[in-house]
């Protein structure tokens, strides 16, 4: 029974299972989906901050008429807070200092003209003082103790700035998941080979292990020949040290498509096997008891391709605890017909118009063999199995690739 693709979306997110946790150093995590809840260990800012280089005053003294300030102290960034003895002088500071005790606004030199006096420096103040100006308030940005970051998020650079200034030194991240991808064919060759007229280079893990390592997820790989016994041997080993193995090839009708039956040979129960959508109709889901989730894509480039966008990532991502982004849609720029039964996806290059309109115009593309078409593409534009016609105009969900 061909499965529908929310049906089926549904079944390989509810096989997700948590590969748990591992500590690593704060300056390694960028890319890492966070585990803990990260909360301010002191104030943002942890004290009045100033943030102008120039004076600090008492302000009463400029209200009541003050011009000319004379100098006592200068606090810089990083020295212990400094006293204003007298208020009708100053304390010269340089950004990032801690505010002076008795003083309450900053101006800055820019505001200032600078005179000696007798040896002593003196500031005249020669444009308008507001009452408090130039200075970052103790807790005015996060109070002490609030929550800064919460389990699911992916760590990214605003994120690494925060986990150094909190002082966390070890972040709980999820554990990536260990992954085998498997080429399988007979007219496969490595990459450095010179194939033969009928022979071609194995592109589908390569995509595919890219489009993992951009999820920071590092896969292995292998290639597998169109063998029975070769692939029940090496399926056999890998599914004893494997989260999740996905497979390329070998799922559809024909006589050397051996892995379904392989699969389930050795134990494998079988979620699904056919999709309604194209590419990918004949992609294959199976779990084990106690071992890997196997996803078997199709082998056209871009079946395996889309399929990987489509079910392998948002698998892995809740796997790893990830939360999901929200579904983005974008705005068909040209008439598309399709009028097979399927869920089509449309390979599409992605604009963003001045107003902030999201348009997505279908690139040239001649099947799921053609992967130098995606060389042109940024997502893919999903088109409903119920609808044959749509229009210029039609707002569609994307998946993206870019
Ligand atoms: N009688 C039927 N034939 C086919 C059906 C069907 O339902 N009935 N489905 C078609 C669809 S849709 C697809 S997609 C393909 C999927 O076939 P397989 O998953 O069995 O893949 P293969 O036959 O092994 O290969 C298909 C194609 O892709 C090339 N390939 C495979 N692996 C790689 C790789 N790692 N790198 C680059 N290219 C690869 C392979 O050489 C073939 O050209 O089946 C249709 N047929
Ligand atoms: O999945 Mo097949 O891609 O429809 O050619």
């Amino acid at each position: 029974m061909m499965m529908r693709v929310p049906d089926a979306f549904a079944a390989v997110l509810a096989a997700a299972r948590d590969f748990g946790t591992e500590s690593v150093p704060f300056d390694a995590v960028a890319g890492r989906v966070l585990r803990e809840r990260v909360t301010a260990d002191r104030a943002f800012p942890p004290f009045d901050r100033v943030t102008m280089d120039g004076i600090a005053i008492h302000f009463d003294s400029y209200q009541r008429g003050q011009r000319i300030f004379g100098l006592e102290d200068l606090a810089a960034a990083g020295m212990p807070q400094l006293q204003l003895a007298n208020f009708a002088d100053c304390i010269e500071v340089m950004t990032g200092a801690v505010l002076p005790e008795g003083t309450d606004s900053v101006v800055p030199y820019e505001h200032l003209e600078i005179t000696e006096h007798e040896g002593f420096r003196r500031f005249n103040i020669l444009k308008p003082v507001a009452a408090g100006q130039n200075i970052h308030r103790l807790g005015s940005d996060v109070p002490s103790g609030a929550t800064l970051l919460e389990p699911g998020i992916v760590i990214g650079a605003a994120e690494a700035g925060v986990l150094a200034t909190v002082g966390k030194t070890e972040v709980t991240v999820s554990r990536r998941p260990r992954v085998m991808l498997i080429a399988t064919g007979n007219e496969l060759v490595p990459v450095a080979d010179t194939p033969e007229p009928h022979q071609i280079r194995m592109s589908n893990i390569f995509s595919l292990r890219a489009a993992l390592q951009q999820a920071g997820i590092e896969a292995e790989y292998l290639h597998l020949p169109d063998d029975t016994a070769h692939l029940r041997e090496a399926l056999g080993t890998l599914i004893a040290k494997t989260d999740v193995l996905v497979c390329t090839g070998a799922v559809s009708a024909g006589r050397f498509d051996h892995l379904p039956d392989v699969l389930l040979s050795l134990g494998a129960k079988k979620v699904f096997h056919a999709v309604q959508q194209r590419p990918g109709k004949p992609l294959l889901f199976c779990t084990f008891n106690n071992g890997p989730a196997v996803f078997g894509l199709p082998g056209n480039p871009v079946s395996g391709f889309m399929c990987c966008y489509r079910y392998v990532l948002p698998f892995l991502k809740t796997c790893m605890r990830q939360l999901p982004s929200p579904q983005e849609f974008a705005v068909l720029e040209e008439d598309v017909v399709f009028d097979k039964p399927l869920e089509y996806y449309l390979p599409v290059r992605l604009s963003m118009s001045p107003t902030g309109v999201l348009s997505a115009r279908p690139v040239p593309y001649h099947g799921s063999g053609d992967l130098a078409s995606l060389l042109h593409a940024d997502a893919f534009l999903a088109l409903p199995a119920e609808q044959d016609t749509f229009p210029k105009g039609s707002s569609l969900a994307v998946w993206r690739f870019r």
